[in-house]
């Protein structure tokens, strides 16, 4: 069985971060395995306070595990700050990981940095070109790339500039844009390829960004081309969104299918 890991924060609420990447996983039927950079109280109003975990433990907890098990792709979400990054990316060069997809998280749906803005810098530097994949959003698009994005055009530009950074491949996410389709881009750095969607009319998007990323981790670590791995994690992200749901006042979370695609 494929083993994914990911490298991502805790959400008390069980929507976003770490407990919505394993969830992917067990969809995928996939072993999951989880490093936490960071503890958030948050929930589905909002994040309420972060206690990010000691760089130390983090760098023991990848190692424990790639001294022990095979990991066939990596998922990293919540990376919080500087030593953090760097522990992060030092620890994996060391093992030589090249299956990694990094979603670049930086400011929750309700507002809350996750990434101190002192980091941006190093995420850039350390991180970005170890990246086989990397999967802003637009407004992290924006951050990382310094330009305004509202149009296709400029979610192009944007990928062409984040793909000078070391990545293989860049793959800029329309949620944020407010169109009928909900369109991301891939670009390989010769090709631009969509992958559309028909916009679900819901506000309970809670965790749609890691979920997507780890859905595209774990069709990677099963030996997926890049297409075929954005496409259907795509597919995957489209039917937890249309099957999302309310629980408490805010933005509620997706929904995680077992076995959805023998559905
Ligand atoms: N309302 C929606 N209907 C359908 N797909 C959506 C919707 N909102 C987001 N998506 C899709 O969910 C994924 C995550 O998108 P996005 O909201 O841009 O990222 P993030 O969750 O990181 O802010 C993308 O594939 C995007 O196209
Ligand atoms: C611990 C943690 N990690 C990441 C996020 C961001 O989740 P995302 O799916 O990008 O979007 P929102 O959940 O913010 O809507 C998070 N909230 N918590």
């Amino acid at each position: 069985m494929e083993r994914l890991l990911t490298i991502a924060g805790s959400d008390s609420s069980g929507g976003a971060g770490i407990q919505a990447d394993l969830k992917t996983f067990s969809a995928h039927e996939v072993f999951g395995m989880s490093v936490i950079t960071a503890v958030t109280a948050q929930n589905t109003q909002g994040v309420f306070a972060v206690q990010d975990i000691d760089p130390g433990i983090i760098k023991k907890q990848i190692e424990a595990i790639y001294d022990d098990i095979l990991v066939s792709a990596v998922k990293i979400g919540m990376v919080s700050q500087v030593e953090t990054i760097k522990t992060i990316a030092d620890t994996l060069k060391h093992y030589n990981e090249q299956n990694i997809v990094l979603d670049p998280v930086m400011i929750s749906k309700s507002g809350y940095d996750l990434l101190q803005p002192d980091a941006k810098e190093a995420l850039i530097e350390h991180l970005i070109p170890l990246a086989r994949v990397i999967t802003p959003n637009i407004p992290e698009a924006e951050v990382i790339t310094g330009r305004s994005i509202k149009t296709v055009v400029e979610m192009k530009e944007a990928a062409k500039m984040i793909f000078e950074m070391g990545p293989s491949y860049v793959l800029v996410k329309g949620g944020h844009l407010e169109e009928e389709d909900s369109t991301d881009l891939l670009y390989d750095g010769t090709d631009f390829y969509f992958y559309t969607s028909k916009r679900v009319p819901t506000k309970n998007t809670h965790g749609t960004g890691c979920t997507l990323s780890s859905a595209i981790a774990a069709n990677l670590g099963k030996g997926q081309e890049i297409r075929d791995a954005i496409k259907n994690a795509k597919d995957y992200i489209q039917m937890a969104i249309e099957h999302s749901f309310s629980i408490g006042k805010g933005v509620g979370p997706v929904h995680h299918f077992h076995n959805w695609y023998k559905a």
